[in-house]
């Protein structure tokens, strides 16, 4: 049985990754998902388990300590990081997996699983990144200001990355990645 595809959705906060991913799981129930841990407080809404497990900061230094996760980051002021069992057995299960992760951790995954498929989402522009994060209310101006000020840096990075797709609408982006999904599957020659 062949191996799933290790799918990485990265780019700057508020680019809409979480949107995107949603819309492919529904497009794409057999895609796996990867929930990360965090240190950050559950957002109204957010449920343990199913969008973050969240841990206490020592808990987290644990499952470092425990070499539990296959890469983490600390992403302004909290940390963040792909708990590696799952992640390892889907793969070897012949089931894809999609993690939606910031550009460190992606990068760090690339050093170890340079077979991956590396996706970068960017924002149509700066205004508008700017313009999604406040309109989704979930973080005070400060730490918006602050993800806004990492943004162009790890927009910097996207050379790193195997492909790029802007999602100026939704489901045109959905579709892109759907299609890097199905070329990915029908590549003859796979990366080493
Ligand atoms: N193509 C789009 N056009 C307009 N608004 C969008 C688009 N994609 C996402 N949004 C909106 O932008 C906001 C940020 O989206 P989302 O939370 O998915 O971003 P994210 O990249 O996952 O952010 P974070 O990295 O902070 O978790 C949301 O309010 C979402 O509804
Ligand atoms: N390196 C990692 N980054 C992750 C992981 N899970 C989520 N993230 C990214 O962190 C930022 C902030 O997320 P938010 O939920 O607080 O808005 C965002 O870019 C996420 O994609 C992870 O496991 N590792």
């Amino acid at each position: 049985m062949s191996k799933g595809l290790l799918i990485v959705l990265s780019g700057p906060s508020g680019v809409g990754k979480g949107t995107v991913c949603n819309q492919l799981r529904q497009r794409l129930p057999e895609l796996v998902y990867s929930v990360s841990a965090t240190t950050r407080q559950p957002r109204l809404g957010e449920e343990n388990g199913v969008n973050y497990f969240f841990k206490s900061r020592e808990q987290f230094l644990e499952m470092i300590e425990n070499d539990q996760l296959l890469e983490h980051a600390e992403y302004v002021g909290n940390f963040y990081g792909t708990p590696r069992d799952f992640v390892e057995q889907t793969i070897e299960s012949g089931k894809d997996i999609i993690l939606e992760i910031e550009v460190q951790g992606a990068l760090k995954v690339k050093e170890k699983f340079s077979e991956g498929i590396f996706v970068f989402l960017l924002p149509p522009s700066l205004d508008e990144l700017k313009g999604r994060i406040q309109g989704r209310g979930t973080e005070n101006q400060a730490t918006i200001d602050h993800r806004m000020s990492v943004a162009a840096g790890e927009i910097s990075l996207l050379e790193n990355y195997d492909y790029a797709v802007v999602n100026d609408e939704i489901d045109l982006a959905c579709q892109r990645i759907q299609s890097i999904i199905t070329a990915e599957h029908c590549k003859v020659r796979k990366k080493l």
